[in-house]
């Protein structure tokens, strides 16, 4: 074969080939591809647990990663809502009045100065920490080497009483699956909603007498108007779009639908993995009688159920028992907590709280906070000077990078069952400090879990965990695919 025949069978090749590479790619990227894929490895965090992250369990991270922007900032506050006396506050007659002592010229006995400033811990009990005035009404005192400051010490059960608490610690239910395991709690009070809204649904073509049930049922249901608007346009939508006949077609979108109103992509982990040189700390914030308390105990039992060292701060000082309250459950799973006397401002326990967290080497300092104040001015103060005691307390016992230290989570406790007003109070909470969670309680006996998107949507923060009933381990992680579940039945 000679030289002229070569080239044009190399050219028909070359040709050939050409197409065949391009056909090639083309097909292969108009192809859907079935392989999962590739999944985002966590970072190993510095998780004594061996990296625990629990698939339906709860889910626990460091400090420091931002959450949404509120989306709603003229909230109102719902000042008196917390105003109620303590359910156990003693009754005090006229006999019980002491009178005041007369005033004394010279700085009352036991006081201190730290960092320039006088340290009272005797006559007012008031003590002030970098310009903080802190109130301190403590039973013993101690040294907390790392920032050379005398602060009051905490009760500690006894060598006896610890060994008999020892003895009762209890075994915790297991952290995974908590939600599968609770769920008939959430369905009982759900179903009715679900079963509306799939009765209306599930028929095909609404008129417009029908649209309007759908939104009724979803504000009886206390999703909000601005939610259940959302819910209805995207469903009238989707409905059309996809021509939706049967029960089961309305049921599939109708939690489509739900769940992207509960923005599943929000970060629900909580933050109380400890850092290189400190614990985290979680502020349990909310109204009285909201399950604070029970709360800060349940999240406790997880904790230490993860293998972590819990130390409780009970700055909740308004309510007799609540101290009490908190350090049982404590006990229970053997975690101490640090207290003051009744009455004792709230910030020097939290301030004491983190810095024997430091000093012990716990893993997480949760302090539990009272939601009294009768105005939003007070509740301010109060929660606001807790706030910033705890972050000193953190920047001045920490070394290096800690000279920022915040606290890594603010839990707003809400109780579901009281719907609307659950929301005014959020709103107080959020303008008063930086909440970063919030869980809702009592979910059990109510039907109104529809609160939970009106919470995130205002606030802009996830909902993290919820209460479903008064059981120690009655607490669960939330995840709204199975909330909306647990709504449609
Ligand atoms: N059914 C139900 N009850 C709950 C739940 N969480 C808390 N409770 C109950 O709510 C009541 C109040 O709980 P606490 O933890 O004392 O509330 P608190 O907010 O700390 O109240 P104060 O100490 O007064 O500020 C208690 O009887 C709890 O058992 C829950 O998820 N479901």
């Amino acid at each position: 074969m000679n030289a002229q025949l070569w080239i044009p069978i190399a050219v028909v090749l070359a040709v050939l080939l050409t197409v065949l590479v391009v056909g090639l790619i083309r097909y292969r990227s108009r192809r859907i591809s079935l392989v999962p894929g590739e999944t985002k490895s966590t970072s190993a965090l510095e998780d004594r647990s061996g990296g625990y992250r629990a698939d339906r369990g709860f889910n626990f991270s460091q400090g420091g990663t931002a959450t949404l922007d509120r989306t709603d900032t003229d909230g109102q506050p719902g000042v008196g809502d917390d105003a109620a006396i303590p359910r156990d506050a003693p009754r005090r007659d006229i006999a019980d009045v002491r009178l005041p002592e007369p005033d004394a010229a010279e700085p009352p006995p036991d006081s201190a100065v730290v960092d320039g400033d006088v340290v009272d811990r005797a006559g007012s009990d008031a003590e002030v920490i970098d310009g903080e005035v802190i109130d301190t009404a403590v039973v013993e005192t101690g040294t907390v080497e790392d920032i050379g400051v005398e602060i009051p010490a905490v009760v500690v059960p006894d060598t006896a009483e610890a060994a008999e608490s020892a003895a009762a610690i209890d075994e915790i239910q297991p952290t995974a699956g908590r939600l599968d395991r609770l769920r008939g709690r959430l369905s009982r009070s759900h179903n009715a909603v679900g079963k509306s809204l799939l009765g209306l649904l599930g028929g095909g073509d609404l008129d417009e007498d029908s649209w309007e049930e759908v939104e009724d049922t979803l504000l009886v249901a206390d999703l909000g108007t601005p939610t259940t608007m959302a819910v209805v346009e995207s469903l009238r939508e989707q409905m059309a779009a996809r021509s939706v006949r049967t029960e089961a077609q309305a049921r599939a979108l109708l939690r489509e639908v739900l769940i992207e109103q509960l923005h599943p992509e929000l970060d629900r982990s909580v933050r109380a993995l400890p850092h290189a040189d400190r614990p985290s700390v979680i502020l349990v914030v909310g109204v009285n009688g909201t399950g604070k308390t029970t709360t800060t105990g349940k999240l406790a039992r997880v904790l230490v159920a993860d293998g972590r060292r819990v130390l409780l701060g009970a700055a909740d000082t308004f309510r007799a028992a609540a101290a009490d309250q908190l350090q049982t459950w404590g006990e229970r799973v053997g975690a101490d907590t640090v207290r003051g006397k009744e009455g004792a401002d709230p910030a020097s326990i939290a301030f004491d709280a983190v810095a024997r967290g430091i000093d012990e080497g716990v893993d997480a300092v949760l302090i539990d906070t009272a939601g009294r104040l009768h105005t939003k001015t007070g509740l301010m103060d109060e929660l606001g000077k807790v706030k910033r005691v705890t972050e000193k307390a953190l920047q001045k016992a920490s070394v290096g990078a800690a000279a920022t230290a915040t606290t890594d989570e603010v839990l707003l406790v809400l109780d579901a069952t009281v719907g609307q007003n659950g929301l005014t109070q959020a709103r107080v909470f959020a303008d008063v400090v930086d909440i970063t969670g919030v869980v809702l309680t009592k979910l059990d006996g109510t039907a109104k879990g529809g609160i939970v998107f009106q919470v995130q949507h205002e606030l802009g923060v996830p909902v993290k965990l919820v209460g479903l009933g008064e059981g120690a381990d009655d607490l669960a992680p939330f995840e709204p695919a199975a909330f909306v579940d647990a709504l449609l039945g």
